[in-house]
C-alpha cells in the first residue's frame, strides 16, 4: 500500500493550497475533509495541476490516519476554535504514540499551549505553526511560524521547510520554541500587519482629502514609493487595489467599497498580549481601534451631522513627507511588536530568536518587506534591545521622526484622524524622553490612595502631607 509522507485535514481556502504545494514538492500526502465534497473537487484541482499523482484522498478518517507513514505527522487546517478541539478529539482514537499533529490554523497561543499540555502525557506531539500568505503564500510558498513538539518538529522539517518561502536560498520556516510559541508570534505578525495597514490607510486619506489625489493618482505614489524604502507586499497591493476599476459602473473600485474593516481575532489578542505583559504596543492597539471605529458606519453619520464634515483647506504636507511619515511609524509599530515578542519569550521561557523570526517574515508573509532584512541583520549583532535604540535604526529614525510630526500636525489642525501614525508618534516621543509626567500621577495616586511614591536617594514608600478636605 503506498502511504503518504504527510496527512491533511480541511481542505478549504489555505489547507487545499498548502497540500497542492507539498504535493508539488515531490511529497506524497494524504487528505481528508468533513464534507466529501470538497475532498472531491480538491482530487480535480490537483489532476489540473498533474499531482493527483502525489495525493491519497481518504474521506473516512480512520483509513485516512493509517494512510500516513509513521511516526505521523498530520497538518490541521480548520476553521480556529472549537473545531481544532472537536478535530483533535476525532484524531485521538486513531493516532500512536510518537504521531504528531500539526496545527496550522490561526489559533490563540493560549489554546495552542493548553492543546499542547493535554497531548504531552499520551505521547502523541503537537505543533501549533502559524502559516502567513493568503491563498497565494499558501499554494506558492507561505512564512511558517513553528512551535510546539520539538521532537516531532524533526519529523515534518524537511517538508515545512520546503513548501516555505525562501529569501536567498533561506527557507521563511523555523521551530520558535515548545507550546504556543509559534502561534504567539503569528498572532504578533498579524498585529504588525493591522498596524502597516492602518498606517498606509492613513496616509491614503491625507492624500484623498488633504491632497485632493484621485485612487490612480495614489496607486502611482504607492507603486513608486514601493521602490524605496518602504518596498513590501502590502506597499505593492496597495497600489494594485488602488488602481482597481469596478467594471460595471467603470468607477474606481476603492471608492465603492465600504469603509468598515473586518476583522477575526489576531489583532485584538496581540493588543491583549501586550497589555497584559506591560509592553506599550500603541500602533497595534491604535489599528486595532480604527477597525473597531470603521464598523461603527451608522454612528460616524449621525456624528458628522452633528460636528459637520472636516472644513479645513489642503493638508500642509508633501508626497515626500507622507513616504518619510510612515516609514518612521512603521519602525516604531515593528519595535514595538518585536518587543511584545521578547517579554512572552522571558515570560514563557521560550527563548524566541528575534533575528530568525525577522529573517523568516522576509518573504512568504502579509508583512514581508525589505526593511525586515535590516531589523534581521540588527537583531543577529546580540541583544534584544529595543529596535529604538538600534544604531541602524537610530539613524534611520533621526531622518524621518521630522515628517513624521509635519504629519501628525497636518491631521490634527487638518482634522484627518490619524490614530496609528500619532500613537507611533507619542510612543516615540514618551520613549526618547528622560524627564516624563508620570511623578504627577504617582502624587495623584498617593492622595487619593496611598499608593506611595519613591524619590530618589529618600525611599521608594514614602507619602505626601495631602490636605485632608478640598473645595477651599
Ligand atoms: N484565509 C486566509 O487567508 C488565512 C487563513 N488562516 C487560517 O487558516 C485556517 C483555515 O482557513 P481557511 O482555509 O480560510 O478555512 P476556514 O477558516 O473557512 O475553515 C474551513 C475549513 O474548516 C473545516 N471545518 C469547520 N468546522 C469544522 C469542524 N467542526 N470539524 C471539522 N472541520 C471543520 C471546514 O470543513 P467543511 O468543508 O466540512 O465545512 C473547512 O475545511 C483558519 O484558522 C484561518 O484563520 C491563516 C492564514 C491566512
Ligand atoms: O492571518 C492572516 C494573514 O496573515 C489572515 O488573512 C487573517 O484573516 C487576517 O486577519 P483579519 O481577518 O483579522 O484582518
Amino acid at each position: 500500500m503506498t502511504t503518504a509522507d504527510i496527512g491533511l485535514i480541511g481542505l478549504a481556502v489555505m489547507g487545499s493550497n498548502l497540500a497542492l504545494n507539498i504535493a508539488e514538492k515531490g511529497y506524497t500526502i494524504a487528505v481528508n475533509n468533513r464534507s466529501p465534497a470538497r475532498i472531491d473537487e480538491f482530487v480535480t484541482m490537483a489532476k489540473e495541476q498533474g499531482l493527483a499523482g502525489k495525493v491519497i484522498p481518504k474521506a473516512d478518517l480512520a483509513e485516512f490516519v493509517q494512510a500516513v507513514s509513521r511516526p505521523r505527522s498530520i497538518i490541521i487546517m480548520v476553521k480556529a476554535g472549537a473545531p481544532v478541539d472537536a478535530m483533535i478529539e476525532q484524531l485521538l482514537p486513531h493516532l500512536e504514540q510518537g504521531d504528531a499533529i500539526i496545527e496550522c490554523g490561526n489559533s490563540l497561543f493560549t489554546d495552542t499551549q493548553r492543546r499542547f499540555d493535554y497531548l504531552k502525557p499520551k505521547g502523541i506531539g503537537y505543533l501549533g505553526a502559524g502559516v502567513s500568505g493568503g491563498e497565494e503564500g499558501a499554494r506558492h510558498g507561505p512564512s511558517i511560524m513553528v512551535g510546539g513538539s520539538k521532537e516531532q518538529w524533526h519529523n515534518a522539517e524537511d517538508v515545512l521547510t520546503a513548501i516555505a518561502a525562501k529569501f536567498n536560498g533561506e527557507s521563511c520556516c523555523a521551530y520558535l520554541g515548545e507550546g504556543g510559541a509559534g502561534h504567539f508570534v503569528k498572532t504578533i505578525h498579524n498585529g504588525i500587519e493591522y498596524g502597516d495597514m492602518q498606517m498606509i490607510a492613513e496616509v491614503y486619506g491625507v492624500m484623498r482629502d488633504g491632497l485632493g489625489m484621485a485612487p490612480q493618482a495614489c496607486a502611482d505614489v504607492f507603486k513608486e514609493w514601493n521602490r524605496g524604502p518602504l518596498n513590501s507586499y502590502l506597499i505593492e497591493i496597495t497600489g494594485h487595489v488602488l488602481a482597481a476599476i469596478d467594471e460595471p459602473t467603470g468607477k474606481p473600485l476603492v471608492e465603492l467599497i465600504l469603509d468598515k474593516a473586518g476583522q477575526k481575532g489576531t489583532g485584538v489578542w496581540s493588543a491583549i498580549a501586550a497589555q497584559q505583559m506591560g509592553v506599550p504596543a500603541t500602533a497595534i492597539e491604535g489599528a486595532v481601534a480604527a477597525r473597531s471605529i470603521s464598523s461603527r458606519k451608522d454612528e460616524r453619520i449621525a456624528a458628522e451631522k452633528i460636528y459637520g464634515k472636516r472644513s479645513a483647506g489642503k493638508a500642509d504636507v508633501t508626497l515626500a513627507d507622507l513616504e518619510q511619515a510612515l516609514l518612521a511609524g512603521k519602525i516604531v509599530s515593528y519595535a514595538q511588536g518585536f518587543a511584545v515578542i521578547a517579554k512572552a519569550s522571558d515570560e514563557n521561557g521560550w527563548k524566541l530568536p528575534l533575528s530568525t523570526i525577522a529573517k523568516i517574515w522576509r518573504a512568504g508573509c502579509i508583512i514581508r518587506s525589505r526593511f525586515l532584512d535590516q531589523m534581521a541583520a540588527a537583531y543577529a549583532k546580540g541583544d534584544n534591545a529595543n529596535l529604538l535604540i538600534v544604531p541602524d535604526f537610530v539613524t534611520l529614525m533621526k531622518e524621518n521622526h521630522g515628517a513624521l510630526r509635519k504629519v501628525v500636525a497636518a491631521g490634527a489642525v487638518g482634522e484627518f484622524p490619524l490614530i496609528c501614525l500619532s500613537a507611533a508618534l507619542s510612543y516615540f516621543d514618551s520613549y526618547r524622553q528622560a524627564q516624563g509626567t508620570a511623578n504627577l500621577i504617582q502624587g495623584q495616586r498617593d492622595f487619593f490612595g496611598a499608593h506611595g511614591f519613591e524619590i530618589e536617594g529618600r525611599g521608594k514608600d514614602l507619602h505626601g502631607e495631602w490636605p485632608s478636605t478640598l473645595g477651599n
